[in-house]
């Protein structure tokens, strides 16, 4: 049995891990859960899943909820000091950290500190401060399984493989809902737009970074610390049907790659129970159905993004902490209707050119150069 806390547990990727314990009931035990705004949901997370704990990000309706549930024995703890606590739970074994955004590093980094195994899916903490994470989990011999369907898909495709024998990995993008056309057509589209994505079912955030390219950009970075790779190993193409979830190249030219249905339910559940397969009721890929497996090189000149994110790893230091907290920001002003979709990559290279990387920065300078950027982009409007 494993006894689970979940960072983020009313989200998309939170809920479909919940969906999965449920399925399994006799492999998984949660022990805490946490949220943000939706306490109407964790109610109901309580009152099936009986966590001992729940961490609300938002005070106020921490207190909320703790009216709402004072019968029902369950610890509610607030603010960044709840999500960390219930990241170091002596009786939990498996952190799944699906909080998005950067909020997710200090819980993640105190995780790793208290050896729990980490299911990230949180890439944004490593944007943030991959080298540091990386760093911490090999010091403490912690394992850090990938949730995100590439990585996940890349780690299956290693799976009995030497690193030392992958010439490149190959990250496939369905090119969002925008693939296909030019800035002109673009200038004046809308967070509504944005939204629809053609493949996948996700949270707002990633969704918008997923029509911008920036989710690939992220995921290159994300990808450069979870799998230890040179920049130049890491290759994105653009692959409308996201059946093939990405491959990886050897250096005898041999490729690897994992392919199923768009369903986050498969990474997060083989996450859960690496290193074991269990059987899942989650529908399979019918070959019968595929018209055909399509591929185009990304259009960085439409969608700037993912070469912001290629230049920012390429300068290293606190540039990718610049890139994620901008980025962050920006999309939610452009999810709030405050600005246009191209002021994301243009505002995102401004504060790019006005930063002075630092090289090797602790997680204090990290925390600093996050907080400096977000006010510099809120000032900017
Ligand atoms: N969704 C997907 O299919 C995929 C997601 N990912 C990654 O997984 C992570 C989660 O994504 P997704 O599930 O889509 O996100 P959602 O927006 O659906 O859920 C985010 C979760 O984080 C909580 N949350 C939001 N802001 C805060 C905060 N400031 N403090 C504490 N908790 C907060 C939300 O609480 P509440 O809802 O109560 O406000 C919710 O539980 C992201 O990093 C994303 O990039 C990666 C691959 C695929
Ligand atoms: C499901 C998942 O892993 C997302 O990161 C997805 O890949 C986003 O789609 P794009 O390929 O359009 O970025
Ligand atoms: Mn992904």
């Amino acid at each position: 049995m494993k006894r689970i806390s979940i960072l983020g547990s009313t989200g998309s990727i939170g809920t479909q891990t919940l969906d999965i314990v449920r399925n399994n009931p006799d492999l998984f035990k949660v022990i805490a859960i946490s949220g943000n705004t939706n306490i109407e949901l964790l109610r109901k997370q309580i009152e099936e899943f009986k966590p001992k704990y729940v961490a609300v990000y938002d005070k106020k309706n921490a207190q909320k909820l703790k009216e709402i549930v004072k019968n029902d024995g369950v610890e509610i703890l607030a603010g960044l000091e709840g999500l960390n606590a219930i990241a170091t739970i002596d009786e939990v074994d498996v952190v799944v950290t699906s909080v998005v955004g950067n909020i997710g590093l200090l819980p993640t980094f105190n995780a790793i500190k208290a050896k729990k195994t980490i299911a990230l899916a949180n890439k944004e903490t490593l944007v943030t401060a991959g080298e540091i994470i990386m760093n911490e989990a090999s010091k403490n011999g912690v394992s850090i399984i990938p949730v995100d369907s590439e990585h996940s898909a890349i780690f299956q495709c290693l799976n009995g493989n030497d690193i030392l024998n992958v010439e490149k990995i190959i990250l496939t993008a369905s090119g969002g809902p925008f693939r296909g056309l030019k800035r002109n057509d673009l200038l004046s589209v809308t967070s509504k737009d944005a939204l629809k994505h053609p493949n996948w079912n996700m949270g707002k955030k990633i969704t918008i970074d997923s029509a911008t390219l920036m989710n690939k950009g992220l995921e290159v970075i994300e990808a450069k610390w979870l799998f230890n790779l040179e920049i130049d190993q890491i290759d994105v193409i653009i692959h409308p049907q996201s059946i093939i979830h990405s491959m990886v190249e050897f250096i005898d030219g041999s490729i690897l790659a994992q392919l199923g249905i768009p369903d986050m339910k498969l990474p997060i559940q083989y996450a859960l129970t690496y290193p074991l397969r269990i059987k899942s009721n989650m529908s399979k890929l019918d070959f019968n159905q595929i018209a055909s497996l399509t591929f185009e090189k990304p259009d960085t000149n439409t969608f700037p993004c993912l070469k912001l994110a290629y230049e920012a790893l390429k300068i290293g230091g606190s540039m990718p902490t610049v890139l994620n907290a901008s980025n962050e920001e920006l999309v939610y002003l452009f999810l709030n209707g405050k600005i246009g979709f191209y002021d994301i990559p243009d505002k995102i290279e401004k504060a790019m050119k006005r930063h002075n990387p630092i090289k090797n920065p602790s997680i204090e300078d990290i925390l600093l150069v996050d907080k400096e950027t977000r006010e510099y982009i809120n000032n900017s409007f």
